[in-house]
């Protein structure tokens, strides 16, 4: 899949901009505000239907009109498609060569590997920014996993529920027992998923991350609940650590153990990455965690996936750089940077206050 060509109408910064983008490296360069993260919000729409900054979509619409529109243009496996999309308050209409259709029919769903700055928080954020950094990371890998979630969530909600309307008894409700064991059998399911995630994830981010740092990378999932081999084995450790903890959950009136309160941890050269590693090292681990999500997704659809990477390049010096780009070769990339880096192969888009210039041409 590629994109070929996007225009945008009224779109955020945007009166009336476009580009035909190049196969493969496609560098967007520009000043602090220019609109480099817009244009990257567009290609998004385009080839997903959604955007990937907001749920409030119609903040996209610009201030010349009540409307935001894209047009594009992809290559999916060799046949020309058109996608677009319209903005409004009352909503947003997607077509699909010219005919409404829904967002699932977008033919980039499933094949966009996104990195923004905020990704960085699966290193420096809070265990919650990291499960859910990999819970859709699974939820687009590992088959069952978004349901297995579902399942126990939904668990965790009416058992926290339940406790939460009795806090502070001495006695647990009655029907406590039955969510407990629904909450241990979701819960044992999700564990097994994960670490078959991690299993899947790991090498490919560690062999990744070797070239861009020198160094190596691991992955430690830190569980609440003793992990066994056979899910059946850690279903009965959920239940015992449960029941372990039944005084104090009726006290604070939650659940207190199991893969909500669980992490991941990061290493580099057997040290934690978020107290040990530096900006540089923490940014090429999310960047391999992402390579290496491509590269599974691609095995798995059979189809080259599409890399927007929004401000990627900072804090990472010329070799890392170069090695980075190494390891994104023969996809198609759009990478946006204040400055302009010196390569051979690419193409240039100059954008400035909403507007995108092609170099060697006068723009689209
Ligand atoms: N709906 C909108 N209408 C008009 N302008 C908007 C709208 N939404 C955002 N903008 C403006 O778009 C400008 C460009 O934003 P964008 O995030 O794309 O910049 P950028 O080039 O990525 O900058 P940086 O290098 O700082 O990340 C901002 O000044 C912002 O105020």
């Amino acid at each position: 899949m590629r994109v070929k060509e996007i225009r945008l109408v009224n779109f955020r910064n945007y009166a009336a901009a476009g580009l035909e983008a190049g196969p493969g490296r496609n560098i967007i360069y520009g000043d602090n505000g220019a609109g480099k993260t817009n244009l990257l919000e567009a290609l998004h729409f385009c080839l997903s239907g959604s955007s990937c900054r907001t749920l409030r979509e119609e903040e996209a619409i610009g201030p010349a009109g009540d409307r935001a529109l894209l047009h594009a243009v992809l290559t999916v496996r060799e046949l020309d498609v058109e996608t677009g999309v319209e903005i409004t308050a009352a909503g947003k209409r997607l077509t699909l060569n010219g005919r409404e259709t829904a967002r699932e029919a977008f033919p980039g769903r499933g094949g966009i590997v996104l990195f923004t700055p905020e990704d960085l928080l699966v290193v420096t954020g809070s265990p919650a920014e990291r499960r859910r950094f990999f819970d859709r990371l699974f939820s687009t890998l590992i088959p069952g996993y978004r349901g297995a979630l579902r399942a126990y969530q939904r668990a965790l909600e009416q058992r926290n529920t339940l406790l939460r309307t009795c806090r502070g008894a001495v006695e647990p409700p009655t029907d406590l027992a039955v969510w407990t064991e629904a909450l241990a059998a979701a819960a044992s399911s999700l564990y097994h998923l994960r670490l078959k995630g991690l299993a899947l994830l790991t090498p490919g981010a560690a062999k990744v991350f070797r070239p861009l740092t020198g160094k190596r990378l691991a992955i430690r999932y830190a569980s609440t609940v003793p992990l066994r081999e056979d899910e059946a084995a850690t279903k009965e450790q959920v239940l015992s650590a449960l029941a372990a903890l039944r005084t104090d959950e009726l006290r604070h009136g939650q659940t207190l153990v199991g893969p909500a309160r669980d992490d991941f941890i990061l290493l580099v050269e057997g040290k934690q990455l978020r107290s040990h590693g530096s900006r540089g090292e923490q940014r090429a681990a999310v960047l391999a965690l992402k390579i290496a999500e491509a590269e599974l997704l691609e095995k798995q659809r059979g189809e080259g996936v599409i890399y927007l990477l929004d401000d990627v390049f900072s804090e990472l010096d010329g070799k890392r750089r170069l090695a980075l780009l190494a390891a994104t070769e023969g996809r198609q990339t759009f990478i946006t940077t204040t400055c302009k880096p010196a390569l051979k192969e690419a193409a240039f888009f100059r954008v400035e206050n909403g507007t995108i210039t092609a170099e060697g041409d006068a723009g689209v």
